[in-house]
């Protein structure tokens, strides 16, 4: 084990942890706040991401410095695991104990706290750890990468840990390259891997697009950056993308009435300074702060907007699958299957199920749940949140099974699961995965949105004194706390026609979501008024 010096631990300590008397999460995104009070959380983070590597015999380990679609003035943390997912969950409640201990506590309690965890972590004396840093555009993050370095350096001594910094890049880049464990590794092989798998599936000037133009909204977020350096070397025809909202040097504009999120829950198109006019042949998407989002959209001749969101991806996901599995005679061999959570719009679920006949799994929100149940249940398991965070999981049968056969189907299924950042959630590969489905598959937007229409539905929250109280069941759906709220909730929305609703509580923000669907547009605030009612009432009482 290698031997910390607890004179320098405290030295660096005492010049970086400044707040004092607060409690942080660990959740689905990290840590995530504003960035003022990150650097008690960046100092004991580095050094646990280290100790992880240390689990793993020195492999390298992934952070990621990032609050993704929240406001400039916050940011975040998280780890990633040397197979490029998310952190393992037991890790969570371990972390979270030692970042409060830190900032709620002496040095002392902190420093032995630490000690213990290090040494039940570590088994072997001559593990040098590894990991890689990222992060995104915000004007906070390199002092938190300061912040973050300066524990770990201090805690194992300069010369005994290796920490690769790959400055600015997206979430699912920095999965990407941890999921690679290589050195040398920069974004360009992120870049070459996946323009090399889009080479071998699109046939170039031949192919006929069924759009004009695409338009990608990168949220002023590090997305513009890597999208562009992307391009250079993408075989597409240039003159045919455009980025808006790419001004990812002024950090103050990031996702500021733009970017993923915005339109997903505004439901409408971004500001942006274009001034082309919206054609209806014309194709636009938004990423998120980080990238590891999308949704598409487009604008009709009436000048309405359609959503094609998470639900959207993963049915044209599914619907494209399908077809290459039944081409390629392979359809018996490998389960196909769709995960989705509660949010999933009914009426996706309901296409899915019965007009596609592809089995559909329900998860807790947070995509950990998703990943977990699209790795363990099938062999193509396409997961998307409604919000557009997803990605497709290839088994390990299903890899041997396309190889071995020759046929253009199967070629085309392996080419496809190429093209997948299947680490997590990532908008560019998925952007570039809807693209060549699309274009296989010559369907326009208006044909891709055509498949099923949303149901209504409505998404709001509230503030409630303390949301700790509502407590679930049924991956979400149906509350058991507070006692007598559920049927409350049932008698109200059973009014509805193709009515449905749940109540949980958010495990990002400080409040309560409320989710309410109905077939009649006309009716669905009533609806979300009423169970709003109830929820504030159930509280009041
Ligand atoms: C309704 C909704 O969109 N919830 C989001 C949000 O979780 P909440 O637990 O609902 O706050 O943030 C998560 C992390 O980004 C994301 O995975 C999830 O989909
Ligand atoms: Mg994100």
């Amino acid at each position: 084990m290698i031997e910390v010096n607890k004179e320098k631990v405290y030295a660096a300590f005492d010049q970086i942890c400044k707040t004092k008397n607060y409690n942080f999460t660990y959740g689905t995104a990290g840590f995530r706040d504003h960035a003022i009070r990150l650097d008690t959380v960046m100092f004991t983070t580095g050094i646990i991401a280290a100790i992880r590597s240390i689990t793993h015999g020195g492999k390298y380990t992934g952070v990621m410095i990032t609050a993704s679609h929240n406001p400039p003035q916050d940011n975040g943390v998280k780890i990633v695991e040397p197979k490029g997912d998310m952190l393992l969950p037991s890790w969570e409640p371990e972390i979270t104990r030692l970042v409060n201990l830190a900032s709620n506590n002496t040095f002392d309690a902190w420093f032995d706290a630490m000690m213990d965890f290090y040494k039940s972590k570590t088994t072997s004396d001559d593990v040098i750890p590894h990991f890689m840093l990222a992060h995104d555009s915000r004007e906070s993050s390199p002092h938190l990468l300061h912040c973050l370095t300066t524990g770990v350096e201090a805690w194992f001594g300069v010369n005994n840990v290796k920490i690769k910094c790959h400055g600015l890049l997206t979430t699912p880049q920095l999965h990407f390259l941890t999921f690679l464990q290589r050195e040398n590794d920069s974004v360009k092989d992120y870049n070459t891997f996946f323009q090399n798998a889009w080479a071998n599936l699109y046939k170039g000037d031949d192919e006929e697009l069924p759009f004009d133009n695409l338009y990608v909204d990168t949220a002023n977020g590090i997305g513009s950056r890597q999208l562009e350096l992307f391009i250079k070397d993408w075989k597409f025809p240039n003159d045919r993308i455009h980025i808006l909202n790419g001004d990812y040097q002024n950090p103050s504009k990031l996702n500021i009435d733009c970017g993923a999120d915005f339109v997903k829950t505004q439901h409408k198109l971004p500001k942006h300074e274009t001034n082309t006019k919206l054609s209806p042949r014309d194709l636009y998407c938004s990423f998120d702060g980080d990238a590891d989002r999308i949704v598409f959209y487009y604008q009709d001749s009436q000048e309405k907007f359609h959503l094609l969101d998470g639900d959207k991806i993963s049915t044209l996901f599914a619907k494209f699958l399908q077809k290459l599995l039944h081409e390629s005679q392979l359809g018996s061999q490998l389960k196909l299957g769709v995960v989705q959570t509660a949010y999933a719009n009914g009426n996706s679920t309901k296409y899915i199920t019965d007009k596609l006949c592809v089995p559909v799994s329900c998860t807790k929100t947070g995509v950990k749940h998703l990943h977990h149940e699209a790795q363990s249940s099938y062999d193509i398991g396409i997961y998307f949140e409604a919000n557009g965070h997803g990605t497709i999981l290839f088994s390990e049968k299903f890899q041997q099974l396309v190889k071995m056969n020759t046929n253009h189907a199967a070629k085309k299924l392996y080419h496809f699961s190429q093209i997948i950042n299947q680490t997590v959630g990532d908008a560019i590969a998925d952007m570039l995965g809807v693209l060549i489905t699309l274009i296989s598959l010559k369907w326009t937007a208006h044909d891709w949105d055509k498949e099923y229409q949303d149901l209504p539905n409505l998404l709001t929250k509230v503030i409630v004194p303390d949301r700790t109280l509502f407590e679930t069941t049924d991956q979400e759906r149906k509350l058991v706390k507070p006692v007598g709220l559920q049927p409350k909730i049932e008698d109200c929305f059973n009014k509805f026609e193709q009515g449905r609703s749940f109540v949980r509580a958010s495990g990002t923000e400080d409040a309560v979501r409320i989710y309410c669907e109905c077939s009649d547009d006309s009716k669905i605030k009533l609806l979300s008024t009423e169970i709003t009612e109830l929820v504030v009432n159930s509280v009041k009482q």
